[in-house]
C-alpha cells in the first residue's frame, strides 16, 4: 500500500517535471525584475521544485562564466519569489569537480539572493543515520583535492573570509525549528519514518560533520573508516567550494543532506553504488520537495520581515576582509569584483 502510494507519487512527479520542463524551456520570460532573496540549489535527484509555479527562466553570464543551468524563478502560494538552480545541470551532466560554483554563486548574488538552502545526497558514516534520513550538518572537513576554483579572489587582490562556522547559524536555526512534523513524514510506516538529524535534536549538542571528498569515485573502506575516526557524520562531493563561495559572496548558506547509503565502512551493507543513491532519492523525492516547499515559505517570510536577521551579519563583511590596498589593484580585477560587491571598491 505504502509502496503503491510512493510509486504513484513518483510517476506524478516525473509527469509534472516533464510538463514543467516543456513550459519552462518553451515559453517562460527570460527576465525577472524584482529581487529574489532566497535560492534553492538542488543536488542529485532534485532538478526542479514541482510544487511551485515557475514564472521566469534566466540565463545569466558572470565574470566567472555561466552557471550549471538556467535559473528558474518560481512563486510560492504566498507570492514569494525563489530561485532554483540544478547543481549538476538540468540533465546531471556535470561531475562534482566540474560544477561552476563561482558562476553559480555570482549569478545568484546578481539576482539579490541573501540566503541559500542547498540540498545534497550524502552517504552516512554513522549507524543511526539511516538511508533516507535528513541531516543538517554544522561542520565540514575538506577532502577535495585543490583542483576546484574555491575563491573569487586571486593574485593581485587578496582577501580572507571567516569560515569557522561554515553554515549560517541563523538560517540553520530557522530550518531546524521549522521541519514540519506532519506532511513531510507522510507515506511511511511509523518505524520507517525518516529522522531529521540536527545538532540539538539528535546529537546532544555535538557537531554533525560533513566530509566533502573530491570523487567522482566513492571512498575505499579504509578511507570511510578514517572519516568515521575523525568524527564524520555524512559524506558528499558537493559542499565545497559551494559553502566557501557563498560566504565570500556574503550569502547565508545551509546545506540539507539526505542520506542515501552507508558509504563503504559498514561491512554488513553492500558498498554504495549510484543505483542505491538514486533509488533512495527517488523513493523520497516527494518528501524532499514537500520539505523544500515548506521551508521556502518560512525562510522567505523571515527574510521579508527581517525577523531573525538571516544574512544581516554577513552584509559588508568582505569589505573588511581584504588584505590588498585597493589603490594598487588592476582595473579588470576591480571590475570583476564590482559584479559581486557593487560599490565596495570603486574602479578609478
Ligand atoms: C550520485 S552519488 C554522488 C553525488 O551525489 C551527491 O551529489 P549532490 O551533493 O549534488 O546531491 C554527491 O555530492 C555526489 O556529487
Ligand atoms: N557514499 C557517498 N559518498 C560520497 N558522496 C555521496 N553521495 C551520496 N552517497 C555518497
Amino acid at each position: 500500500m505504502v509502496q503503491r502510494r510512493l510509486t504513484n507519487n513518483i510517476t506524478k512527479l516525473i509527469t509534472m517535471a516533464a510538463h514543467r520542463e516543456h513550459i519552462e524551456l518553451g515559453s517562460l520570460p527570460h527576465h525577472f525584475d524584482k529581487p529574489v532573496p532566497l535560492a534553492v540549489i538542488g543536488g542529485t535527484g532534485l532538478y526542479d521544485l514541482p510544487n511551485l509555479k515557475p514564472v521566469a527562466r534566466l540565463t545569466i553570464s558572470t565574470p566567472w562564466g555561466f552557471p550549471s543551468a538556467p535559473i528558474t524563478i518560481s512563486e510560492t502560494d504566498s507570492g514569494y519569489a525563489v530561485a532554483f538552480l540544478a547543481r549538476h545541470g538540468q540533465h546531471h551532466d556535470l561531475l562534482p569537480t566540474d560544477v561552476p560554483s563561482r558562476a553559480n554563486m555570482a549569478a545568484l548574488k546578481s539576482l539579490g539572493v541573501e540566503a541559500i538552502i542547498a540540498f545534497s545526497a550524502v552517504g552516512s558514516l554513522q549507524q543511526e543515520i539511516k538511508p533516507r534520513d535528513f541531516v543538517l550538518p554544522t561542520q565540514i572537513i575538506d577532502r577535495t583535492k585543490g583542483i576546484r576554483p574555491s575563491t573569487f579572489f586571486e593574485r593581485g587582490f587578496v582577501a580572507h573570509a571567516m569560515f569557522g562556522e561554515p553554515f549560517d547559524l541563523t538560517l540553520s536555526k530557522i530550518i531546524s525549528e521549522n521541519v514540519p512534523s506532519s506532511g513531510f513524514l507522510e507515506g511511511f510506516e511509523t518505524d520507517a519514518r525518516p529522522t531529521f538529524h540536527t545538532k540539538h535534536n539528535t546529537n546532544n549538542g555535538e557537531d554533525l560533520t560533513l566530509i566533502c571528498m573530491e570523487g567522482p569515485q566513492f571512498s575505499t573502506r579504509a578511507e570511510s573508516k578514517l572519516y568515521r575516526s575523525w568524527g564524520g557524520s555524512v559524506i558528499n562531493m558537493s559542499a565545497l567550494p559551494e559553502a566557501k563561495l557563498a560566504r565570500e559572496a556574503e550569502i547565508a548558506y545551509q546545506m540539507i543532506c539526505m542520506s542515501t547509503d552507508y558509504d563503504s565502512w559498514n561491512e554488513s551493507e553492500d558498498p554504495v553504488t549510484v543505483e542505491t543513491v538514486v533509488g533512495n532519492l527517488k523513493a523520497n523525492s516527494a518528501n524532499a520537495c514537500k520539505l523544500a516547499a515548506h521551508l521556502i515559505e518560512v525562510v522567505s517570510k523571515d527574510l521579508a520581515l527581517g525577523t531573525s536577521g538571516v544574512g544581516k551579519g554577513l552584509k559588508g563583511s568582505m569589505k573588511y576582509s581584504v588584505s590588498t590596498s585597493p589603490h594598487g589593484v588592476k582595473k579588470e580585477l576591480l571590475e570583476k569584483m564590482h559584479f559581486l560587491f557593487p560599490g565596495y571598491w570603486p574602479v578609478q
